[in-house]
């Protein structure tokens, strides 16, 4: 609520100032004393607080240190140890849970802004189109591979009434979840749980159907996740997934590109980027069969591009605004020392994100639409795939 009230006010404040920087400068500083405390500290009932999730505060500068040592300085390079990247992307969440929270809301992923709705409207029609791919209704089983805070979650159960089990490899995530589901009254149809979508604590065939929004892309290979989610579907059951892909434009020869995609892959955690061919193969792999792949970052000709939201975050200067306040939190001992620097990249990573959708070479919602077959041939994989 307070931050919708501050994102009208900075957007009034940008028109009404124009190129008068002056102003804008005076303005901003005035911002920082008055609405600081209103932005960062109320939600409602709710207080945010910046902290490392589930890693102590004087530990924080440290484990930034050692996730941004994980990767290799060569382009292309990804996270150096593949048999890290689990323990990685555990760290990543401890560090970003709450800026995330904070800085941008309870659904960790973006979504195409639709004609004449805001984007909280437009966030949750994309989280809806899964549930209605999905044919879910009430009494249906439905696995939430990589659950966040449990955003996407409450959308879909509370739409369509089925059930929904999420699975998140960070602990804090769970108790945020939990927290969020029981406040706005799901706890019934949501269910957070750790643990690794590698090796998941679920029995074969024990769900009617599946997502994964933007994801399976933090796994070592994308094939092993598949097959885990092949493993738990039932026999015709549907699994659908956002995922972050290197489209048709990005040519691996082109430095430029090289380097947007090595940014994203560093602000974001995953050990390397996929081609969407590479995506729709890993699936066959793990014995799914495909039924329906195409980029909704470019299928609608009316929907506004997904990255605008972070480009106007930029533009507004609401994230300097929040390097100012991360930056005054850290010296008054309020958010642990090491967070500016966790803040510091992702400033970085949100221009990489939007250059890799302006220049079309990246799309974080190539939408995969699999099935379990009904019996599966005996050529396919029922289990633990491996490339
Ligand atoms: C799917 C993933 C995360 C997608 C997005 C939810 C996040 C990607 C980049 C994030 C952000 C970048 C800039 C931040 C800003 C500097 C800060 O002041 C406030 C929060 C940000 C806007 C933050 C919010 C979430 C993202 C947009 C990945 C991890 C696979
Ligand atoms: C960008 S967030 C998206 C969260 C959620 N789908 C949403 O849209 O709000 C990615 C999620 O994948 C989870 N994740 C990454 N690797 C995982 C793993 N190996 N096992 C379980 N969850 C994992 C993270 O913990 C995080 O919750």
């Amino acid at each position: 609520m307070a931050r919708d009230y501050l994102d009208s006010a900075l957007e009034w404040l940008n028109d009404y100032t124009g190129d008068n920087k002056n102003l804008l400068a005076i303005g901003g500083a005035g911002a920082v004393l008055l609405l600081g405390s209103i932005y960062i500290l109320p939600n409602g009932k709710d207080r945010h607080r910046l902290t490392g999730g589930g890693i102590k505060a004087d530990r924080v500068k440290q484990e930034f240190n050692d996730y941004a040592d994980a990767y290799g300085k060569e382009a292309g390079a990804g996270i150096t140890d593949r048999t890290k990247t689990g323990q990685l992307v555990d760290t990543f969440y401890n560090l970003v849970t709450d800026i995330y929270e904070w800085g941008w809301g309870l659904s960790f992923h973006f979504s195409p802004r639709l004609p004449g709705k805001s984007w909280a409207a437009s966030e949750a029609a994309h989280e809806s189109r899964l549930a209605a791919i999905l044919q879910l209704l009430p009494g249906k089983k439905c696995l939430d591979v990589g659950c966040g805070v449990g955003g996407p979650m409450r959308t879909i159960a509370s739409t369509s009434g089925a059930e929904v089990t999420g699975i998140t490899i960070n602990q804090y995530q769970v108790q945020r979840a939990e927290h969020h589901n029981k406040k706005m009254g799901v706890q019934e149809l949501c269910k957070p749980v750790q643990g690794d979508f590698l090796k998941m604590p679920f029995k074969d065939n024990s769900f009617d159907a599946a997502y994964a929004i933007e994801a399976t892309c933090h796994a070592a290979k994308l094939e092993e996740v598949y097959g885990e989610i092949q493993r738990v579907l039932k026999p015709g059951g549907l699994f659908a997934s956002y995922e972050w892909v290197a489209t048709k434009h990005y040519d691996e020869n082109n430095p430029e590109h090289v380097k947007i995609i090595d940014e994203i892959n560093f602000g974001n955690g995953l050990p390397e980027m996929r081609t969407y061919k590479q995506a729709e193969e890993a699936g066959k792999i793990a014995g799914l069969e495909l039924v329906m792949s195409i980029d909704i970052a470019t299928a609608s000709s009316v929907a506004g591009p997904w990255y605008n939201r972070l480009g106007w975050l930029m533009k507004s200067h609401i994230i300097t605004f929040n390097s100012t306040m991360v930056w005054i939190l850290a010296r008054l001992h309020l958010a642990p020392a090491g967070m500016e620097d966790v803040h510091t990249m992702l400033v970085r990573v949100a221009k990489s994100l939007c250059d890799g959708g302006s220049t079309g070479v990246f799309s974080p919602m190539h939408l995969l639409v699999f099935k379990k077959p009904a019996s599966p041939g005996k050529d396919q994989v029922a289990n633990h795939v491996s490339a």
